[in-house]
Parts: structure tokens; sequence; C-alpha cells
């Protein structure tokens, strides 16, 4: 039987960048055009094999809105990954980004593995952030960096394969899952369904 391990991942980002709809096309292979803002954070799960191990992630969708911010620590602690995400056709949501990186490293977990998802490809004819920045960004801070869109069901899995791959093997001599989270003491806000 293979050995289920669970794995906290948190998204970040502006509001509007669609980590919403990320997690949706994620989980449920669905997307929304007329998703609403989230509240507080939402919380998903959605179980993948990697080499013999299964990764259960435990997804928490944080809410973009500015009036949120001081909620994602919550979200963050104890996470093994983060999906920060900024928006393509949106200059101000990769500086967003930007800030949200420098929190991690300031305040996040030690050894979180990093994930850049630059949403909405499927609108690259208005573009702003080109790709090489993202990527030359992603290597200074040795973050996986990949262009989604949500919308077009483009690189969504690839992104969670790619922090799946990140994560470092379990250590058989210790006894536990390394950014599991413990639901039971988790505190949150109101949650929305993404869907
Ligand atoms: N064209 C396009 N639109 C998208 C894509 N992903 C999300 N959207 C749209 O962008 C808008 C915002 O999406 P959300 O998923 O709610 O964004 P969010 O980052 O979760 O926003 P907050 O919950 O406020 O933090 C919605 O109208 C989505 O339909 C995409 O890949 N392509």
């Amino acid at each position: 039987m293979m050995a289920i391990r669970e794995l906290k991942v948190c998204l970040l980002g502006d509001t509007g960048v669609g980590k919403s709809s990320i997690v949706c096309r994620f989980v449920q292979d669905h997307f929304d055009h007329n998703i609403s803002p989230t509240i507080g954070a939402s919380f998903m799960t959605k179980t993948v094999p990697c080499g013999n191990e299964l990764h259960k992630f435990l997804i928490w969708d944080t809410a973009g809105q500015e009036r949120f911010h001081s909620l994602a620590p919550m979200y963050y602690r104890g996470s093994a990954a983060a999906v920060i995400v900024y928006d393509i056709t949106k200059q101000d949501s990769f500086h967003t980004l930007k800030k949200w990186v420098k929190e991690l490293k300031e305040h996040g977990p030690e050894n979180i593995v990093m994930a850049i998802a630059g949403n909405k490809c499927d609108l690259s004819d208005i573009r702003e952030v080109p790709l090489k920045d993202a990527k030359e960004y992603a290597e200074s801070i040795g973050a996986i960096v990949v262009e989604t869109s949500a919308k077009n069901a483009i690189n969504i899995e690839e992104l969670f394969q790619g922090i799946s791959r990140k994560i470092p093997p379990l250590d058989p001599h210790e006894n536990g899952n390394n950014g599991a989270m413990k639901l039971g003491k988790q505190t949150t806000q109101t949650s929305r369904r993404c869907c």
C-alpha cells in the first residue's frame, strides 16, 4: 500500500489573479467565469501519486483583498509549499507577488517550496509581464515558475507536479509528516467554496 503524505499548500497573490480558479481547475477540473472574491480563505484537498508516495495536498486558497492580508500567516505557517500567483496581464500583480515572497522569506517556514504561477496565459495578447522577467526572478529566489491558464486548463497539473517533485522525500527515521497540517488546531475564517 502506498504511503499518504499530507502537504499543506497555500495560495497567495493579488485579488483577481485567479487563485481560486487555479484551485478549482486542479481539484474539480472546472472553471467559473463568475467566481466571486474569496472571503477569508477556502480549503480543498486533492491527492496525487508521486513516486511511491501519495501526496495529499491540503490547499488553503487565501483572499487577495488587502483587508485580509493580516490573516495570511495562519495559512502559510506550517505550509510545505506556497503557490504565489500573478496575472500576466497586470504588472502590479507581479509587484505584489514580490512582496509576498519577501514576507514568506521573513516570516514563512524555513524550507517552504515556492512556486510562481503567471496565470491567465490565455490572454497573452494583452500581456504586461514578460515570461523572461518571471523566469529570472524565480531563478533568483530558487522558485518553480510556470505560466498557467485556469480557464483553458494549461499547466495546472504541471504546477502541482512541480511542487510534488520539489518536496524533499520523507526521512525514514522521522515519524511524522513534513509539512503536514494539524487540521484540528487550524482556525479559519469564513470559507467560500470555489464552485
Ligand atoms: N482569462 C482568464 N480569466 C481567468 C483565469 N483565471 C481566473 N480568471 C478570472 O479572473 C477573475 C478572478 O478569479 P479568482 O479565481 O476569483 O481570483 P482570486 O485570485 O481567487 O481572487 P481573490 O479571491 O479576490 O483573491 C474571475 O473573473 C475569473 O473567471 C484565467 O486563467 N484566464
